[in-house]
């Protein structure tokens, strides 16, 4: 078995999770209310932000030229994601960028900029996995059974890409090659940092939820 396949095994009870959440069930249905999409929007552009400064990070620390490639057109990708996906949002529901960052947004983004910076780059590597592949997951899953008159419809087909589903498979094959060269310890590490980000997704998509805030 494949060492990101053995990664899937062991998040299943969070994926499972993730795609029995209100949110993903309301976005699905396109019922998910407007106030709540606009929380989760405002506090997506301050996350791909920094998950693309998360990935420039592994780009200047990774060894190779083709892996340097990999990761720059992913952090340059997630800027264009951004723009794309998230001023066409921002203008239709007139939403105010945010500067403020939530706590699931704030732990996650420290988490992803702490062990891009601090841990080796095969950790690092795994830690920002979750970000393209539960996304993949959850955008074909979602594009299976959203209407075309769905509110929400550009998010969906831009994580049902063609695009995206590249980025993915590329970023699963780079994963993989880490695993091989890595020690047994380090795959341990590698597998607990996928596990903290995918438990991470969750709470992102929670926090959206219940418009959750800091409350003190
Ligand atoms: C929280 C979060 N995780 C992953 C992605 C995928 O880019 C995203 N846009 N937001
Ligand atoms: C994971 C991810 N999310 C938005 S852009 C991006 C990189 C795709 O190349």
């Amino acid at each position: 078995m494949k060492f990101t396949e053995q990664l899937w095994q062991e998040i299943s009870p969070i994926y499972s999770a993730i795609l029995t959440h209100g949110f993903v069930n309301e976005l699905t249905l396109g019922s998910l209310p407007s106030s709540t999409f606009q929380y989760y929007i405002q506090q997506d552009a301050l996350y791909l932000t920094d998950f693309s400064r998360a990935l420039n990070q592994l780009a200047a620390r990774a060894t190779t030229p083709n892996d340097m490639l990999s990761f720059t057109q992913f952090a340059q990708n997630a800027i264009l994601v951004e723009r794309a996906l998230h001023e066409s949002y921002f203008t239709l529901y007139d939403i105010q960028p945010e500067t403020a960052k939530m706590p699931a947004c704030f732990a996650y983004i420290n988490y992803l900029l702490a062990t891009t910076s601090l841990q080796s780059v095969a950790v690092g590597a795994a830690a920002v996995l979750p970000c393209f592949w539960i996304y993949r997951e959850v955008g074909n899953y979602i594009h299976q059974r959203a209407s075309q008159q769905n509110p929400y419809r550009s998010w969906i087909d831009t994580y049902a890409s063609e695009a995206f589903d590249q980025s993915v498979s590329q970023m699963l094959a780079l994963t993989d090659q880490y695993a091989e060269n890595a020690s047994a310890a380090e795959r341990e590490k590698m597998r607990d940092a996928f596990r903290v980000s995918s438990r991470l997704e969750w709470y992102f998509w929670n926090d959206a939820y219940t418009q959750n805030r800091w409350l003190v």
